[in-house]
């Protein structure tokens, strides 16, 4: 026989357990969103419970009901679970997605909402291969790993990197119009190269980047973001445009190496904050130097790279644009990407682990960009 939940202490332990049960994508209690539709518990301590999944097919439901299990069978006196998944119904949807976007579910882009207290980082670098992705990648879990709310955009369409070097494989689930982004290392990421089969290269061009980068501000749920990271393609091209009408207010952090060639380019790329009305929240020198086995430093790609182009970029916008940091070469910040274990988190205490940390630190500390947020002064 099954009593009703709250009746008895049993009950409200099992109850009590259930809200700890965290929606892999969505993050929150799975009690909040409405998925637990019943929950009995005999008088034997026999507990079942009935979920209901977002969508059918939800690749996660594994991973819920295992996550439901151990957190029912550590209750004491629970002698036996039993979770049975549902699926939601479409009032049921829509009461969800109401709930997630706030009342009347309406649609835009979230970050660019007056009460938003997001963080927005643009990426960018002059040319390809100095490491945007692999810093953005690290940056990201060291922050989310610090207890942040954190996401990346990767709008490197041409080349995007970032769901392989965080170790995703896993589709974003569809819940009709809403996109919930896969989550690993505690940071949800959404990428174009979710959307396309295999390793096909996309040739798209602008109004359609302009477009997807739209698609992914607007439809994917990211929920209350600390700090969102977008990914870049290298270059001024017409992303970062976009990226400036969609969202005004993110700030450009500029990846460069040692090289007086890259940082020439990588000059392109910051100044053209100049033109959108951004600001640049600093420059981030990567590959600076390798440590060789007798603790001296080779420097591979030269030196004093991204400190010219921090005092360059200074002048060019007019005002301070700090060198965050200078991150060293490591073959195990390397090995890590190709791994989909960042080097933050899985060798946090080498050389470039605590360079990236650091940096990490100060971009936190980086005020909110105000450009584009109305204010809400009055002229008098
Ligand atoms: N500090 C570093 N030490 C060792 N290897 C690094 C370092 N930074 C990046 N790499 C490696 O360099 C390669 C290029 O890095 P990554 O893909 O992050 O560059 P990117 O600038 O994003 O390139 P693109 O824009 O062309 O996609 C990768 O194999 C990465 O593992």
């Amino acid at each position: 026989m099954s009593t009703p939940p709250h009746s008895t202490p049993l009950a409200q332990a099992v109850n009590a357990a259930l809200a700890t049960v965290i929606d892999p994508e969505l993050r929150r209690p799975i009690t909040e969103l409405g998925m637990v539709e019943s929950v009995a518990v005999s008088a034997e301590g026999a507990v079942r419970i009935a979920v209901l999944l977002t969508i059918s097919g939800c690749p996660l439901r594994g991973t819920i009901t295992a996550d439901c299990e151990a957190a029912l069978s550590a209750v004491p006196g629970v002698t036996a679970v039993d979770v049975d998944l549902k699926v939601m119904n479409q009032a049921q949807r829509d009461a969800l997605k109401e709930q997630l976007r706030g009342a009347g579910g309406q649609r835009g882009i979230p970050f660019n909402q007056p009460g938003s207290l997001t963080k927005v980082f643009a990426v960018a670098s002059g040319k390809g291969g100095v490491g945007k992705s692999s810093v953005t990648v690290n940056l990201a879990c060291a922050l989310a790993a610090e207890g942040l709310r954190v996401g990346i955009v990767d709008a490197d369409v041409h080349g995007f990197s970032v769901p392989a070097l965080m170790g995703i494989t896993q589709s974003p689930t569809r819940v009709d119009d809403m996109i919930l982004p896969p989550v690993a290392y505690g940071v949800k990421v959404i990428s174009i190269g979710m959307f396309v089969a295999g390793n096909q290269p996309v040739a798209w061009r602008g109004p359609m980047l302009h477009r997807a980068l739209e698609q992914f501000l607007t439809d994917v749920y990211f929920g209350d973001l600390d700090i969102l990271f977008l990914d870049l393609p290298p270059g001024t091209g017409d992303i970062a445009i976009s990226v400036a009408q969609l969202l005004p207010q993110a700030q450009i952090l500029v990846v460069t190496t040692p090289q007086a060639a890259a940082a020439d380019v990588a000059e392109r790329a910051g100044a053209i904050a100049t033109q959108t009305g951004q600001s640049v929240a600093g420059v981030v020198e990567n590959m600076s130097y390798l440590e060789l086995p007798d603790g001296s430093r080779m420097e591979l790609f030269g030196s004093g790279g991204g400190a010219v182009l921090a005092d360059r970029l200074s002048a060019t916008v007019g005002a301070d644009v700090p060198l965050l940091g200078q991150v060293p070469l490591d073959i195990l910040l390397r090995e890590g990407g190709d791994a989909g274990v960042p080097l933050v988190l899985g060798r946090p205490e080498t050389p470039a682990a605590r360079a990236l940390s650091g940096i990490a630190g100060r971009i936190a500390a980086v005020p909110r960009g105000l450009t584009g947020i109305p204010l809400g002064l009055q002229p008098r």
